[in-house]
């Protein structure tokens, strides 16, 4: 087991690749904190990985909101023990043209992005110290390097967090946290209506034929990429982006 008795927070964990990181990290013997605002799913991704033998503890927290995550943390200290491994993984879209974007839309997104991610930070960064060991890494995306229509939100957000994780990376090195980012691509809620909508059959399929693999993955495909990263295995790699895309942004 590559990460028994270690102790992990994944949030948005409740559905998608951060479920699959959180069963991951579970069967390999980690205690998981599933922190999302979505409960019931919460609840049952928790009650899932503790009936096959793990243990989980589900914590609703927004993670926008820094008493909610100062909260979570004092919650997942006193009932699993100081926390080692960071997963920003939670998300949101709120598409539009830049032309027609809402306030409250680029807010949203900005807030969940980036204010989650520094929040959280701030909330383990000072155990990791103690400790001298600590792993974190950052869900991206390949809208960081590319950019997205209809995404200047969403873009600026996970651009913004790759800035934050190439400043954690370097101020936390001397202590032993190593701080990475992935920029995965599956299929989940998130891309569930532009991977179904017909309006965007065309784009799909020309997608599609340019895809090395010609097919999207499954969040449990993603989900070792994010292991390796926090296991002892990957304990010279920090600052870096690694692409689970199936090369897709390969070819652009
Ligand atoms: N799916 C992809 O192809 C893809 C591509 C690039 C990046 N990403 C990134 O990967 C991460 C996971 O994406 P996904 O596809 O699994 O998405 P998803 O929509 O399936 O899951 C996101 C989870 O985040 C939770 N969440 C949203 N706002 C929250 C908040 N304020 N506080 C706590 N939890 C909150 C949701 O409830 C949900 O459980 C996201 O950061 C996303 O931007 C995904
Ligand atoms: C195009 C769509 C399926 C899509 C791809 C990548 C995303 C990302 O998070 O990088 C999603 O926002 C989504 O727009």
């Amino acid at each position: 087991m590559r990460l028994k008795n270690r102790v992990a927070v994944v949030t948005g964990a409740s559905q998608g690749i951060g479920r699959s990181i959180a069963n991951l990290y579970a069967k390999e013997g980690a205690k998981v904190a599933i922190v999302d605002i979505n409960v019931a799913a919460g609840e049952e991704a928790a009650a899932q990985i503790n009936a096959e033998g793990g243990t989980a503890l589900f914590v609703s927290c927004d993670i926008a909101r820094r008493s909610e995550v100062d909260a979570a943390a004092a919650k997942i200290k006193s009932s699993l023990g100081p926390i080692d491994i960071l997963v920003n993984n939670a998300g949101i879209t709120r598409p539009a043209m830049l032309h027609k974007m809402t306030d409250s839309e680029w807010n949203q997104v900005i807030d969940v992005h980036l204010h989650g991610s520094f929040y959280w930070l701030q909330a383990v960064v000072h155990d990791m110290i103690e400790r001298q060991w600590g792993r974190i890494v950052f869900a991206s995306s390949s809208t960081a390097q590319n950019g997205s229509i209809g995404q200047i939100n969403y873009a600026a957000a996970k651009s913004a967090m790759l800035g934050m994780m190439r400043t954690a990376a370097r101020e936390l090195g001397k202590h032993n946290i190593l701080v990475n980012a992935i920029a995965p691509a599956a299929a989940t809620e998130m891309t569930k209506a532009v991977m179904t909508d017909p309006k965007f059959a065309d784009a799909r399929e020309a997608a599609l034929k340019q895809h090395p693999l010609r097919r999207s993955a499954e969040p449990a495909e993603i989900a070792p990429a994010f292991l390796y990263l926090v296991s002892d295995e990957s304990s010279y790699i920090t600052g870096q982006v690694l692409s689970v895309d199936g090369g897709s942004m390969m070819v652009r």
